[in-house]
């Protein structure tokens, strides 16, 4: 069922990276049309692929040559964009198609596992492959495949079109060597040499531990807090030293050839809030959406069928050498889990996921055990006894009986307090983390509704043109910013504007005044886990469900934004009750925050009230089920009062989570598209009562204190170091010489090319 609503999910979404991205899947489309083009005829061009780079080129004025869509260079480019299936899928349309092709396949975890087509079959012609043979993995959610042995990869139509043309010549294999490197302009081509480049210099200045004098290697431990962990284990992972900036840098090696594709280096700083701990910070070449390595993967056995997967890298050095047991760590933590990485983890019989101490961690791992195949997953849950593995091993415990003592990921139907004992523990001795994550830029709402929670629904409303698209974006933003994977679904205003009003809120500042600046700010902006549904106007509710379903998968989204549900369900159903319509819709939302453990957040227009009165619950459009369903319900009240025009209030009026609900007045900057909270403003956090929303809008409305602009502006403004934009190493050595001095985090992060992921010590 799951799988089935992800894979109808074929409307576009679009990552925040558009400009090379876009233009890679323009290539993409032109690609798979070319090679249809083939088909009809003129399929004996196949095997002379020449000049692959003007392929584009050719195919715009009418000539072509091997058409494909496979690219090695540019597979995580293509991954964080979307590749989705031309026509939805299904598993058993995957299958059936396999055996009418008569492709030998058997059923792996996530993937289908097939012969590869880009491999010279060995043995006697015609001899078929044996199973452990099988290289080329298709996802049975997506239909996107890779081949393991040649990195060929591209879409289910991208299969179909190959083993066509295959079948039509009578060849037994394709040469991937003509797949390769398709569809890359001369700057990606240019752009990936250079990243290339840097990752060398990187790993030629930086010096292997064994070589480290002992006093230093002792210091570099203590440093990272890792005085447990033997030379002998960071020797066997390839971990070395970068001085300039006192970072771990750890490698990627991958490919055909095991060469050195990227790396990771990691910097350490005393936490702000707990001097005992540190603080992580990492940067990657390539950046963060191109760097796909599961490291400890190269020392993994092929025969091994057990696999702890974690969330740092620091973390696989612990689990190798406490609990003896092969590790591999995800890219980005816990935040995500790219389905590109799936096959590689196929020939794994049990994988326990250890992804971190905290509640974040376990929510992270019972949904990638969803992706992985239930059946095969056991989770680690976290607790005092049960920190993450690298603290594990510093406070002496034996991380096999931790492994070994893993639950099942299965949900059995029916359960007694038993198995739930622990949950509730879980919950009762992790407040805070559980309360969810908190705005950075909106402590007010930190102080009435707790933290962000996954799972929930959110009903936000306000007057028309009051600002609620403005708002709305920049406290999703905030927690985007903070890791919260985000899809916007943007039915009123198009993306381009969206983005644009959300990049000037990320840069705090007028960038038509600064476009000098744009670049710098773009590319830290394009880091961020953000993503945008390509609708506009009137969309029908199954669509973009199923839209949001794919995108969870891909993209392990924990916040969608419908912005907003009038111009999502259009004006042609007039005729029918539209409040029903409205009913059903809400209700399908709620059901999908619940199931998919989303966080969903839905604008929805006030209905028409009298000019001078503030908005309550019962003022949303529709029934009283929009109110009913969610978990929060925000208004942005707007005082039309001469004396005070424009100012805004925040008013919570339902907060399901622990009741609390208050009202806090806001000042808009025209300039950054931002607000905030008047800084001597005596608003505090009240219990309304139902009765008392609507006098308590009035009454905070009065209680606001004007700020001159300038001074906030001057307050929010943090000094960057902007010089190191374009080098990494200048970035990472910023990012050094800030944690030697305890600069604040945010202002090192700021310096870099890149926001860095933080992490928890
Ligand atoms: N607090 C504010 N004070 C003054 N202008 C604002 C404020 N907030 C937003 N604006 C400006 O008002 C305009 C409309 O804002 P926005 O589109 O966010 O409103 P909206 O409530 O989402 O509109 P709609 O009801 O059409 O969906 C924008 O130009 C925005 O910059």
């Amino acid at each position: 069922m799951w799988r089935s609503l992800v894979l109808r999910g074929t409307a576009c979404l679009l990552h925040v990276v558009p400009r090379g991205s876009q233009r890679l899947v323009q290539q993409r489309h032109q690609s798979s049309l070319c090679l249809r083009f083939l088909l009809h005829g003129h399929a004996h061009r196949l095997t002379a692929a020449p000049c692959l780079q003007h392929q584009r080129t050719d195919l715009l004025r009418g000539t072509y040559h091997l058409p494909h869509t496979v690219t090695r260079s540019l597979k995580s480019d293509a991954k964080s964009t979307v590749d989705f299936p031309l026509n939805p899928i299904t598993v058993a349309d995957i299958k059936q198609y396999l055996r009418s092709k008569e492709v030998p396949f058997h059923d792996g975890y996530s993937c289908l596992h097939a012969p590869s087509l880009f491999v010279e079959p060995s043995g006697e012609p015609g001899a078929v492959p044996t199973k452990d043979t099988y290289s080329l993995f298709i996802d049975k959610t997506t239909g996107q495949f890779l081949c393991k042995d040649t990195l060929a990869e591209g879409s289910w139509e991208d299969l179909q079109d190959c083993l066509e043309v295959m079948q039509k010549e009578g060849q037994a294999f394709l040469s991937s060597h003509v797949l390769l490197g398709y569809g890359e302009t001369p700057e990606e081509q240019e752009e990936r040499a250079r990243e290339l480049a840097e990752v060398h210099r990187f790993w030629s200045s930086s010096v292997p531990f064994s070589e480290l004098a002992d006093e230093e290697a002792q210091m570099v431990k203590s440093m990272f807090q890792i005085t447990k962990i033997t030379n002998a284990t960071l020797k066997k992972f390839g971990v070395r030293f970068f001085k300039p900036t006192r970072s771990l840098v750890f490698p990627w090696f991958g490919g055909p050839s095991s060469a050195l594709k990227g790396v990771k280096l990691l910097s350490a700083q005393t936490s702000a809030t707990d001097p005992g701990a540190v603080e992580y910070t990492e940067t990657t070449v390539p950046r963060s959406s191109s760097y796909h390595n599961l490291f400890g993967l190269p020392l993994v056995g092929r025969p091994d069928a057990e696999v702890v997967l974690t969330g740092s890298e620091l973390d696989v050095l612990a689990v190798s050498q406490g609990a003896g047991l092969p590790a591999v760590a995800l890219p980005r933590g816990n935040s995500r889990l790219p389905p590109s990485l799936l096959p590689y983890l196929e020939q794994f019989k049990r994988v326990t996921l250890w992804l971190g101490g905290d509640m974040r961690a376990w929510e992270a791992s019972r949904i990638f055990s969803r992706k992985l195949g239930l059946r095969r997953c056991s989770l680690v849950r976290p607790g005092e006894d049960q920190p993450r593995p690298a603290q594990a091993l510093a406070l002496g415990k034996n991380l096999a009986r931790v492994v070994k003592g893993a639950i099942p990921a299965v949900h059995k139907s029916i359960v007694s307090f038993r198995q739930l004992r622990d949950d509730v523990y879980g919950e009762l001795a992790n407040t805070e983390q559980v309360a969810g994550v908190k705005w950075s830029r909106f402590p007010e709402l930190n102080r009435i509704l707790k933290g962000h929670r996954k799972g929930e629904l959110t009903v936000f409303t306000g007057p028309t043109g009051s600002g609620k698209t403005t708002f709305i974006s920049e406290v999703a933003l905030d927690l985007c910013m903070q890791g919260v994977n985000t899809l916007w679904g943007s039915f009123e205003i198009n993306n381009v504007r969206l983005a644009k009003i959300m990049l000037t809120q990320f840069s705090m500042q007028r960038l038509e005044d600064n476009l000098e600046r744009y670049d710098y700010w773009a590319d830290q902006f394009e880091e961020l886990p953000l993503y945008f549904m390509t609708f506009h106007g009137q969309q029908n509710i199954k669509t973009v469900l199923d839209t949001m379903q794919h995108a969870i998968y891909l993209y392990d989204i924990n916040h969608v934004v419908i912005d907003n549900l009038q111009f999502m369900m259009g004006q042609e159903n007039l005729s029918v009750d539209k409040f029903a319509v409205q009913d059903h819709i809400v209700g399908a939302f709620r059901k999908f925050a619940t199931n998919s453990c989303c966080h969903v957040t839905l604008i929805i227009h006030p209905r028409k009230e009298e000019d001078d009165r503030e908005l309550q619950t019962a003022s949303i459009f529709g029934s009283a089920k929009a109110s009913q369903e969610a978990d929060n319900v925000l208004i942005l009240q707007e005082k039309k009062l001469v004396t005070c025009p424009g100012r805004r209030s925040l008013q919570v009026s339902k907060n399901r989570f622990d009741g609390d609900v208050g009202i806090f007045p806001l000042d808009f900057l025209k300039a950054s598209l931002t607000f905030s909270t008047p800084v001597k403003a005596k608003h505090k956090l009240r219990k309304v009562s139902k009765e008392e929303e609507e006098a308590a809008a009035a009454a905070a409305a009065g209680r606001e204190e004007a700020v001159p602009p300038a001074k906030k502006a001057k307050a929010k403004a943090k000094p960057l170091k902007e010089n190191t934009a374009k080098d990494p190493i200048a970035a990472a050595t910023v990012a050094a010489a800030a944690a030697s001095q305890r600069v604040e985090p945010d202002q090192s992060q700021a310096a870099g090319r890149r926001p860095a992921l933080k992490r928890d010590g």
